[in-house]
């Protein structure tokens, strides 16, 4: 049947307008959405665990590597391999493997040894689930998320801190030097007199032969040129007290590359003593000096951890290299913050290792083992033992302990702020043969000080 008029000819066009318009309607509902949201197996793989994320300023660790499988945890009368689960996550980027080292096959990648450290074994994962449950655990930041820029903040300058945290610091010693200034300028002094200026030095955590060695100069002095002028005794004081802190001690801190590769700073100390915090305190110094930097979070023991560190790197755009595995081997995250250290070649890697007391041997010879493992791939060029100021005497106990565990190079007396105890400065560098490189005088972000002997003995005599 033809079209014979021009009616049929546009009610035909029109129909077939129609019937074009509802297929290409029916194509669009039905194929058109898939190009917004790809099925699973098109998405693009997720970005590698354990990639540096300068945005979030994180590192985030994710190890199933031979480090990883060496440290999952036996327990007593548990002495089956730890064998790789088939649902174990995909081996990660070489990139992400630490190249240089087959740490498995070393001694020093053995499982810690659970019964000579009782307190993690009952904390430690069960020996064959570690690494699934891995997986979940890993921060990848969303890409929402991650388009947010953190708000860096800008650290106060290092230069004057001693004198700005002097007053701080003077609060707290500032009275054994008036107490010995009012007795000094007495003029004479009786043997009593002698006895309470002992008393006062001791009671300042001088110790006891710095002590006695100060007495003796003062005695001098006073026997002498006996006087009644404080600002002349104050002289005294200030040269004898000097003389002791030792003015002459390198208190540099390695915090430079050094031929080629970055700087490696180990913190070390017993619980509580301010490690962690100290670690972050030393970030934010570093970046106030202009150094590049990179944090290893190698305390695995205590939850939190971690994430503190990660907070305080994060502040001031530092990565932090860590595990989200409660009880991962320490020496395998100490490992891979030197290897990004030397990848992304910032100029200091600092690590920061958990609490342990000193007379626990397991606990001193896994620090050792932290070292070492370490060593495998760099120089460890700074062991800072972190000493709470008002334990006094008894951080000498454990400084000389940690001392033999890993030759501690310097000392952070943290603390400082809350004690009367500054000769502790005396007695720790005298027990140790080396320095008090920084003090901590407060809680704030920025006060941690480079250790400056004239402004600690200036506070001190007031
Ligand atoms: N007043 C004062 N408090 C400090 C100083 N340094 C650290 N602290 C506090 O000491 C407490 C313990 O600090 P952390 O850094 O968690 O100690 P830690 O040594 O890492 O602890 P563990 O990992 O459990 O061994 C925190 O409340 C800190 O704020 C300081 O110089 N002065």
């Amino acid at each position: 049947m033809g079209i014979d008029t021009l009616t049929e000819y546009i009610a035909v066009a029109v129909g077939l307008l129609v019937v074009l318009g509802g297929l290409i309607a029916a194509f669009l509902r039905g194929g058109g959405g898939r190009t917004k949201e790809l099925p699973p197996e098109q998405r693009p793989p997720e970005r590698p665990k354990g990639s540096a994320d300068h945005r979030s300023g994180s590192i985030v660790l994710d190890r199933p590597s031979e480090h990883a499988k060496a440290q999952a945890p036996p327990t007593k009368g548990d002495e089956a391999p730890v064998d790789e689960p088939a649902e174990a996550p995909a081996p990660e980027p070489a990139a992400d493997e630490p190249a240089a080292a087959e740490p498995a096959a070393d001694e020093d990648f053995t499982p810690l040894r659970p019964d000579a450290d009782v307190e993690r074994a009952r904390t430690a994962p069960p020996a064959a689930t570690p690494e699934p449950t891995l997986e979940p655990e890993v921060t990848v930041p969303e890409p929402e998320a991650a388009a947010v820029e953190p708000e860096i903040e800008t650290p106060a300058p290092t230069r004057d801190r001693m004198r700005a945290l002097r007053s701080r610091l003077a609060r707290s010693n500032g009275a054994i030097g008036k107490g010995l200034l009012a007795l000094l300028s007495q003029g004479r002094l009786s043997e009593e007199d002698w006895e309470e200026v002992e008393d006062t030095l001791l009671a300042a955590d001088l110790g006891l032969e710095p002590t006695t060695e100060l007495v003796d100069s003062l005695r001098e002095h006073v026997s002498v040129d006996g006087t009644t002028d404080p600002e002349i005794a104050k002289d005294w004081l200030y040269q004898d007290l000097l003389a002791l802190v030792d003015p002459s001690m390198d208190r540099g801190l390695a915090a430079s590359r050094v031929d080629g590769r970055p700087a490696c700073i180990l913190v070390v100390g017993v619980n509580g003593t301010g490690k962690t915090t100290t670690v972050g305190k030393l970030a934010r110094v570093l970046v106030a000096n202009d150094r590049d930097v990179i944090l290893g979070a190698a305390d695995t023991f205590r939850a939190a951890a971690a994430d503190q560190l990660e907070t305080w790197g994060a502040r001031v755009g530092v990565p932090t290299v860590r595990s989200d595995r409660e009880g991962a081997d320490p020496a395998a995250v100490a490992f891979d913050a030197v290897k990004a250290a030397a990848d992304t070649e910032v100029d200091v890697v600092i690590i920061d290792t958990a609490g342990r007391l000193h007379n626990k041997v397991g606990l001193m010879d896994e620090l050792a083992k932290v070292k070492r493992v370490i060593e495998k791939q760099t120089p460890i060029d700074e062991v800072l033992l972190v000493l709470d100021a008002t334990t006094g005497q008894n951080g000498l106990a454990q400084a000389k302990v940690f001392s033999e565990a890993v030759d501690v190079t310097g000392v952070v007396l943290t603390k400082l702020d809350g004690t009367a105890k500054g000769g502790i400065v005396v007695a720790v560098q005298r027990t140790l043969g080396v320095p008090v490189k920084l003090v901590g005088l407060g809680e704030g972000p920025d006060d941690l000080a480079p250790f400056v002997p004239e402004a600690f003995v200036d506070a001190i005599v007031g």
